[in-house]
């Protein structure tokens, strides 16, 4: 079970001259229940690479599946959820309930079994049943983005696709969002994100790509790409290596001040004993 990316290339406006290639012969596999980062400069073609996941986009040339199913086929849609970048705008629901219920009631799902797809993917993302007669507009920005999440976890995708899931969200609402991905990635689902700000998702990562001018410029792990990449490195990280090669028995692979902070007390308490 995977999804499998061949060869794919893709070009805007194809045939016109504002002609646009994208993609230029892209392969790579997703495996089931990795978590993934896609990152890039800006019109490296990471967005345009996300679409190609559920078949909102088909390949040019090459080929995308899903679990053996080519993305050409509408069967991969119930497979591969897509958060867009604003998942506000994809909310349209009088209600909560229409909202998240859309997708599973497209499908067949009605009565008890759709208010349960409901109930369980509110309770994914930490909302309450009580907001499912709510309309999602009265609702604060991070849950209106909750909700929208809800709406795709309700189809119970093998895969989440997110294209800048945390962009525009306050500290809290940020935590909140990266603590219920994990948990997701948790439970078994792949979590493949798009994101400028990769270093924040690296702990949670299995395999980061990197695209640049619509190729892949580097495919590998976390720790892979923080070798070859040190420039980007965060400065708690820069922090951890200095005190390594000062002596300390302390880990380097550190992204975050909370984990520093434990790794620290830890080795101070070690040095105590
Ligand atoms: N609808 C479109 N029509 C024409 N060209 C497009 C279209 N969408 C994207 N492009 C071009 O295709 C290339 C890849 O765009 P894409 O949006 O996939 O990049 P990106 O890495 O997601 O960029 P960003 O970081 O800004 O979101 C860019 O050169 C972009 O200008």
């Amino acid at each position: 079970m995977s999804i499998d990316v061949k060869k794919v290339s893709f070009c805007y406006n194809r045939g016109t001259s504002l002609q646009k290639l994208a993609l230029d012969n892209v392969s790579f596999s997703i495996n089931k229940g990795e978590f993934v980062l896609i990152g890039g400069e800006v019109g490296s073609g990471k967005s345009t690479l996300l679409r190609h996941f559920n078949g909102l986009l088909r390949p040019h040339s090459g080929s995308v599946t899903v679990s053996g199913i080519n993305t050409r086929d509408r069967k991969v849609r119930s497979k591969v959820g897509l958060l867009m970048q604003y998942p506000q705008k994809q909310l349209f629901g009088k209600t909560v309930y229409e909202d998240v219920s859309f997708g599973p009631s497209n499908f067949g799902s009605k009565g008890e079994e759709l208010d349960k797809k409901v109930k369980d993917a509110l309770n994914l993302v930490g909302l309450s049943e009580n907001v499912s007669g709510l309309s999602p507009f009265s609702l604060s920005g991070g849950q209106m983005r909750l909700v929208a999440l809800a709406g795709v976890l309700s189809m119970e995708p093998d895969y989440l696709v997110l294209d800048e899931p945390t962009s525009g969200l306050d500290p809290d609402n940020r935590s909140s969002l990266l603590s219920i991905l994990g948990k997701l990635h948790s439970s078994g689902i792949s979590i493949i994100v798009v994101s400028h700000q990769i270093v924040e998702l690296l702990p949670f990562a299995e395999k980061v790509i990197i695209l640049k001018k619509g190729s892949i410029d580097f495919i590998g792990t976390p720790k892979e790409y923080l070798r070859s990449a040190p420039t980007s490195l965060p400065e708690i990280t820069c922090l951890m290596k200095e005190l390594r090669a000062a002596g300390f028995n302390v880990r380097d692979d550190i992204y975050s001040v909370d984990d520093a902070f434990l790794e620290i007390t830890n080795s101070l308490a070690e040095m105590g004993d």
